[in-house]
């Protein structure tokens, strides 16, 4: 009997399925603190898990194309940048007339859009080609009051933008070494994950926790994360008891670090390139 010849992927298309499979992961992984996870909706009232994947899949086809664009066009530069842009508002909308208008996945896709275009130019400079495509100035993009805006004027924090263009240091310093060394320490997968998110909100001015709890519930959320990696990280008794104790604690302040989980996510991205080309 001759054997089924399967379609071989596109580098786009194997690109693009790393970052549904990262937004993916990074959804089911639990428990995150007042994230949706398999245990529930953390502090959203209008997400829910089956919404962070409908959200996840529906992105797929951004993603290869904006991976297609950084094949044609061959090289960080304005009309790149540009492609990526309008191509990001369309992956938004596509979020948007999924989830019935709610926001599941606007930091990731400019995140994951950006590293997955720079990862089609380049499998070695991943970060450092995001970074120059974030620093290019989109002259089609709107400039919209967001909450990271308002919180950036108010607070003067350092938003998902400024996180790209110098290059995604909470993933690059943070998240993936703590992952490679909760690995190494034999933490198991999940807890390795759980321990790289709270490794990259242990520093961030995550946007989304400005917004809706102002510096104090910052400060609460990079203390707490700290507070289960020195207790010995999510794999061990005494960093379970402080992961519960934050997550009880963010609720209280309705803060959803919804940035610093687009940013793990970024780490998955990376952290299993090398497969895909
Ligand atoms: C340049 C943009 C990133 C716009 O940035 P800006 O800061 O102006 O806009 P926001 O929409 O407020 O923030 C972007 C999202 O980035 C995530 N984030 C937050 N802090 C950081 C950080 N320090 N570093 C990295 N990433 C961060 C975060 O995304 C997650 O939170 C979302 C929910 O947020 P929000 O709507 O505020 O949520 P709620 O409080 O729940 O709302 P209510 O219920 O109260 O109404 C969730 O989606 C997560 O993804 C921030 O939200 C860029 O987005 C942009 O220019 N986009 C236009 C399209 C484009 O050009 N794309 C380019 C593609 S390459
Ligand atoms: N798991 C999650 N929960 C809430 N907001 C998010 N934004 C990205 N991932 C999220």
């Amino acid at each position: 009997m001759r054997a089924l010849k399967l379609h071989e992927l596109t580098l786009a298309e194997r690109l693009a399925d790393r970052a549904v499979d990262a937004l993916i992961d990074e959804a089911d992984l639990s428990p995150k603190p007042a994230l949706v996870d398999r245990r529930g909706n953390g502090a959203h009232d209008d997400l829910h898990l089956g919404l962070m994947h409908a959200s996840a899949l529906s992105l797929w086809p951004m993603f290869k194309e904006m991976a297609e664009a950084a094949l044609e066009f061959g090289e960080v530069g304005l009309p790149l940048r540009e492609a990526l842009g309008r191509l990001g508002r369309e992956g938004e909308q596509a979020m948007l007339a999924t989830t019935g208008g709610v926001n599941t996945h606007r930091g990731a896709i400019w995140a994951l859009g950006l590293l997955t275009a720079a990862a089609a130019l380049d499998s070695r400079n991943v970060t450092l080609n995001a970074a120059r495509l974030a620093l290019l100035d989109d002259r089609f993009a709107p400039r919209p009051m967001s909450h990271g805006a308002q919180v950036a004027r108010r607070y003067g924090a350092r938003g998902a933008r400024e996180e790209a263009q110098l290059g995604f240091p909470s993933v690059v310093q943070r998240g993936l070494p703590q992952l490679r060394k909760s690995r190494l320490q034999n933490a198991g997968e999940q807890n390795a994950r759980l321990d790289a998110l709270l490794a990259i909100m242990t520093e961030l001015a995550d946007t989304c926790v400005l917004y809706r709890a102002g510096p104090e519930g910052l400060r609460t959320m990079q203390r707490g994360a700290q507070a289960v990696l020195n207790a010995g990280g999510s794999a061990t008794l005494a960093g379970r008891r402080q992961l519960h104790a934050l997550d009880t604690q963010l609720l209280a302040l309705n803060a959803s670090p919804g940035g610093a989980a687009d940013l793990l996510a970024a780490c998955l991205f990376i952290d299993r390139l090398d497969g895909a080309f």
